[in-house]
């Protein structure tokens, strides 16, 4: 046990942005707090760093109360996307200014601290950056610097909220994979904050979705990817498709296919939505009897994948599949095509449960 949050909540006027939000963050971990823009995740973060005071609730860390502890005593690291580093400072004084700072008798000497940011610096692999400023870093080298600056005092808890929001895709991707093998290395416990799905699944040991302020989900980034709890979950990792079913004695039927839905054996005739995820479609060129007819409306070539566009009768909108391309090509499939469907995974909510 890390960091525990209990029936947590906080408003700004008549708006509720954290709404009573019970978590615990484990030891060590690197935990993702995922959502949209405005569903709370920021300021759940500025909580815990205690930048932001709750209207009620509790934080504990390590077992003790840190809700009314000042964020200068609660031994956190922070890593935003703006947080500049100070422009007329070295990359070295700039790592160097938490150890600095410190009251005389808590200040480790020159050498110590020489010792300490070099070894950061190592850590972050920028170690021959260290007499440069940050004008002549790149945003991904800031970045890294800004973090090796954060875990200097030795913070419990490393707080990070979108640190490479302002960065090109590639740059973005590098640093997360970055990020993992750091963590993998040092285990401080690490609360990231993120509005993309890709980065949280790839980066985090647990992954909270959010929305409107509340925890949707939580759980290891295959648990919340191959299990989502809810439509809002589902539709928020990824594509995802949706067909009309009638849900009854335990199976949902669209059209003439028949998906088990064990955990809804109780439902005797409702309307519900089955979701598939687009590389859990099976596409055929021909009729079957577990497959569904549809109509191939448009095709795209993404490097080796192909994804289609398909026109299906029992279906919210146009289908969406992806397969490799070297699969579609057997297929012999063409624009305008009849081709068949099955989905090879799926989960089926009650209509009234739907997004
Ligand atoms: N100081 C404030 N005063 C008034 N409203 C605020 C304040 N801070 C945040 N909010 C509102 O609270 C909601 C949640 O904001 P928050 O920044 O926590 O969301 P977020 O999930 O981090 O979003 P984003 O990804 O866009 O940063 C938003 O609707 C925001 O406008």
């Amino acid at each position: 046990m890390s960091i525990k949050i209990e029936n947590l909540n906080k408003r700004f006027g008549d708006f509720v942005a954290v709404d009573n939000i019970n978590l615990t963050l484990p030891d060590g971990q690197l935990t993702a707090l995922l959502g949209p823009s405005g569903s709370g995740k920021t300021t759940l973060l500025r909580m815990i760093a205690g930048l932001e005071q709750p209207d009620s609730g509790r934080i504990s860390f390590y077992g003790e109360d840190a809700t009314d502890l000042h964020v200068s005593h609660r031994g956190v690291g922070f890593v935003f996307q703006h947080y500049a580093l100070f422009k007329h400072m070295t990359v070295f004084e700039n790592v160097a200014y938490g150890l600095t700072v410190r009251p005389r008798r808590l200040r480790p000497d020159k050498a110590a601290i020489r010792k300490k940011v070099m070894s950061l610096l190592e850590l972050v692999q920028l170690d021959w950056t260290a007499d440069r400023y940050p004008s002549q870093l790149s945003g991904g080298q800031r970045q890294r610097i800004a973090l090796a600056r954060a875990l200097a005092v030795e913070p419990k808890v490393l707080l990070l909220d979108e640190p490479f929001g302002a960065l090109d895709a590639k740059v973005r991707a590098e640093l997360r994979r970055w990020l993992r093998r750091l963590h993998d290395e040092i285990h401080v416990t690490s609360v990231f904050v993120t509005h993309d799905q890709e980065e949280a699944l790839e980066v985090s040991d647990r992954v909270v979705v959010m929305n409107q302020g509340r925890v949707e989900q939580e759980g290891s980034p295959e648990e919340v990817y191959d299990h989502p709890a809810n439509p809002f979950v589902y539709q928020f990792l990824g594509n995802v498709n949706l067909f009309h079913a009638r849900v009854g004695q335990g199976a949902a039927t669209i059209g003439g296919l028949r998906l088990p839905v064990p955990e809804l054996k109780e439902v005797e005739n409702e309307t519900g939505l089955a979701y598939v995820r687009p590389h859990e479609i099976e596409v055929l060129a021909g009729p079957a009897p577990d497959a569904l007819h549809a109509v191939l409306e448009s095709l795209t070539v993404v490097g080796p994948t192909v994804r289609l566009e398909l026109r299906a009768d029992d279906a919210k909108g146009l289908i969406q599949a992806e397969l490799p391309k070297t699969h579609f090509r057997t297929l012999g499939l063409l624009q305008g095509d009849d081709a068949w469907l099955r989905p090879l995974r799926s989960k089926v909510f009650l209509d009234q449960h739907s997004a």
